[in-house]
């Protein structure tokens, strides 16, 4: 029985203590571990916002505009991880068309870059898995993103040809990376053709997005995680008008060429080095 003026601290209690201080030590002292949490509640948190996001979005239905919530609610995360975002060339976002936007895909922070500049009515091409990714996927579903099925090019090139049509019929901007999968070794991985035989068959012009390497904050191999800044650059559009499906490859090459030494310029890397492509 237990007296009066003691208490007794059950076993439950004794592993709250020990997780309540062992978890904060542990944090400033591994760096993995930090590595770990910091990602964690990254995922998390985004799928928490989600909740939130998914019945103000299902107001209106499936729809681009939606995206506009998802922004708002995302745009303060780069606070929660001290990240300082510098934006250069807004300018160049002045177009009142539709474009396709391209950029380089180093992790899923570049969402950070990309809620810092998404134009209006625009919306990211993306893999299909990310539409099971529970509540964050049905946020992306409301919000119009366009999914594709990566291991079925057929499939993927006639979603593509669709939303080519829907960029012209409905004034909408399309968002890809044409990488097609995340770059983690600090370079450019050869470009998939799709985003720029979709700005030729929908005749738009193409704005190209670089943004710097986050090597100096982040390294998904190195589990290292902290404070940093990005630079983002959105460069000139690129005109499509007159070109055809011949002329593709030449498009994706050249505008590659101009983001991975854009790309170089901003992470302070010598202009020569680290291209993926000419290995
Ligand atoms: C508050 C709560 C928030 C919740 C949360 C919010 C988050 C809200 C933001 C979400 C943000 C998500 C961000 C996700 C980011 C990714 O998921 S990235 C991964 C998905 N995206 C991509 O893959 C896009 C890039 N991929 C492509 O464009 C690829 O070309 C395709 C279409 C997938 C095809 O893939 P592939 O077969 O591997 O590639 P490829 O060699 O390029 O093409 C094969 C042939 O088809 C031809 N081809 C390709 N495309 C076409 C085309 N459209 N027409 C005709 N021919 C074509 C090529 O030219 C090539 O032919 P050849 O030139 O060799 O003769
Ligand atoms: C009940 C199911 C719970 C599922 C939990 C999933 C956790 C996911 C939580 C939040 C989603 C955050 C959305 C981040 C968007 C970033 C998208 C991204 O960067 O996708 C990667 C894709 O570009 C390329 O994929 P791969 O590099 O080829 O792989």
């Amino acid at each position: 029985m237990q007296q009066a003026g003691t208490m007794e601290i059950s076993v439950g209690q004794w592993i709250l203590i020990l997780v309540l201080i062992l978890v904060p030590l542990l944090y400033e002292w591994s760096a993995t571990f930090k590595y770990l949490c910091k990602m964690a509640f990254y995922n998390g948190w985004i799928l928490l916002l989600a909740v939130l996001a998914i019945p103000i979005c299902a107001v209106r239905g499936r729809n681009v505009e939606n995206m506009r919530i998802l922004r708002f609610l995302l745009l303060h995360i780069k606070y929660l991880y001290g990240i300082k975002i510098e934006v250069r060339g807004w300018e160049n976002f002045s177009l009142k068309e539709p474009y396709v936007v391209v950029s380089n895909h180093q992790s899923e922070l570049d969402l950070l870059g990309m809620m810092e500049i998404l134009p209006n009515r625009c919306v990211p091409i993306a893999k299909r898995e990310l539409m099971y990714a529970g509540t964050a996927g049905l946020a992306c579903w409301l919000a119009g993103v366009i999914f594709i099925n990566r291991k079925k090019t057929d499939d993927a090139i006639s979603v593509m040809s669709e939303a080519a049509q829907t960029m012209l019929r409905e004034d909408v901007r399309v968002w890809v990376f044409p990488e097609g999968t995340r770059n983690h070794d600090g370079s450019m991985l050869p470009f998939k053709r799709g985003a720029f035989h979709l700005a030729v068959q929908a005749q738009v012009p193409i704005i190209p997005i670089v943004m710097s390497s986050y090597k100096d904050f982040y390294n998904k191999k190195e589990r290292r995680f902290t404070t940093g800044k990005c630079m983002v650059r959105i460069l000139p559009k690129v005109e499509t008008r007159g070109l055809g499906p011949d002329e593709v490859p030449e498009l994706a090459d050249s505008v590659r060429k101009m983001m991975l030494a854009t790309f170089l310029e901003l992470s302070g890397e010598p202009s020569q080095s680290r291209d993926t492509c000419s290995q």
